[in-house]
């Protein structure tokens, strides 16, 4: 016998709430540790202003787009997507770091 179509419909909206639900999670997650990362990077931000380092260290994120891309390989997420979401991450860390130092 086959499934009604009111049984496909629940089928189908039970995962699509199920899915959801952990949809939600990892985006309270990544919310989490943005904030975490930009507690740490606005430290870093107060202390390149006291002994007037400059905002942007290129090399420091040559290594980690290298190392993000790899990881990013590993665990099958495009690499370029993970590079262009750190640069993005960045670039605010900088303007943050520019306004810091001019403060
Ligand atoms: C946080 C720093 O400042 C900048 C921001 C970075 C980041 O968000 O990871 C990395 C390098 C710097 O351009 C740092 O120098 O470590």
């Amino acid at each position: 016998m086959s499934e009604s179509h009111a049984e496909v419909d629940s089928h189908a909206k039970a995962e699509l709430d199920r899915l959801r639900g952990s949809i939600d999670n990892i985006d309270a997650a990544i919310v989490h540790m943005l904030a975490e990362r930009f507690k740490c990077t606005q430290e870093v931000g107060r202390l390149k202003a006291e002994y007037r380092l400059p905002p942007a260290d290129q090399a420091r994120e040559r290594e980690q787009i290298a190392r993000l891309r790899e990881l990013a390989s590993d665990a099958r997420l495009d690499p370029a997507f993970a590079e262009k979401f750190l640069n993005f991450i960045i670039a605010e860390v900088i303007r943050h770091h520019e306004q810091i130092a001019g403060a």
